[in-house]
């Protein structure tokens, strides 16, 4: 599939996805979600990607879905096309971590998307928000549950609301943001931070990733107890042998995905 909406690179084991409609801030249309949600697909599968970063502009990360292109739309159509469509959601599936690098504007659906990545790393420029209020709707991608289980229920509710934005440091201090990087270290920053994430044991990374987003679905003691069966299957890796070896002879680990 060629693309017009993203530009992807790979670099250092990481796969680096940019959004790219400029003009219109990012606004996610279903041409560019395709491409995503394509790109996507393929860097989980590159036995080269260890981990993902999706980015956008200075400006914007995302402005949200294509207004322009929801306003004719009818609740027939909406409601037959399941819109948001499964396509919207490609990255909760990816197996891999991804890495939100937000900054400028998150609003709507680029917040929603940005929450359903793994972690966000925020420039100092980021502004969070769920406008769809002053359209006369709602967030129909997870703004009302996922915004509500990272900054809690006051804040969630005052934003989906009122449509109020969140900047950076509010984002950082209420839990939605893991950290804030000046604006022109961002795409850097993400991708060191990825790379960094790549050179680790694949299925380690992959079972982290999987008992992490356990604790959201599940019961404290159902979610250890999880995890305790992840971490007992780990052992049956070539990588955990590697990883302790590694130790005891005080040298640099070299993970080979086995
Ligand atoms: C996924 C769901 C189901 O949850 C639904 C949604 O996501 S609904 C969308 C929610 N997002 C918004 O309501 C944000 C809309 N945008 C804005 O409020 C403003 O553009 C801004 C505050 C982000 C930036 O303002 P400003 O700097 O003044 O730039 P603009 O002149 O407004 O925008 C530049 C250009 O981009 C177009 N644009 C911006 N956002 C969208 C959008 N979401 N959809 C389509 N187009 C968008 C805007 O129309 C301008 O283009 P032109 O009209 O000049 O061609």
């Amino acid at each position: 599939m060629a693309y017009e909406n993203i530009i992807v690179e790979k670099r250092e084991h990481v796969a680096l996805i940019r959004l790219n409609r400029p003009k219109a801030l990012n606004a996610l249309n279903s041409a560019l979600m395709r491409e995503l949600g394509d790109a996507l697909v393929k860097a989980d599968a590159d036995e080269d990607v260890g981990a993902i970063v999706i980015t956008g502009s200075e400006k914007a990360f995302a402005a949200g879905a294509d207004i322009k292109e929801m306003r004719p739309k009818s609740f027939v159509d909406v409601y037959r096309e399941d819109f948001i469509t499964s396509e919207w959601e490609a990255v909760t599936r990816v197996r891999k971590p991804v890495i939100a690098a937000v900054a400028g504007y998150a609003l709507g659906g680029g917040c929603e998307l940005a929450m359903m990545c793994d972690f966000i790393l925020a420039a100092d420029t980021a502004k969070f928000g769920q406008p769809e209020i002053n359209l006369g709707v709602m967030p129909g991608a997870g703004g009302t549950q996922r915004l509500t289980r990272f900054v809690g229920k006051s804040t969630a509710m005052e934003m989906n609301l009122t449509g109020r934005f969140m900047d950076a440091a509010e984002a950082e201090r209420k839990g939605l943001v893991s950290r804030i990087v000046p604006a022109d270290e961002l795409v850097e920053e993400a991708v060191a931070t990825a790379s960094k994430i790549a050179d680790k044991a694949p299925y380690a990374v992959m079972a982290t990733k999987e008992a992490v987003n356990r604790a959201y679905e599940t019961t404290l003691a159902e979610g250890v107890r999880f995890e305790r069966r992840m971490f007992h299957a780990l052992f049956a890796t070539e990588d955990q042998k590697e990883g302790m070896d590694a130790f005891v002879e005080k040298r640099t680990a070299q993970f080979r995905g086995q």
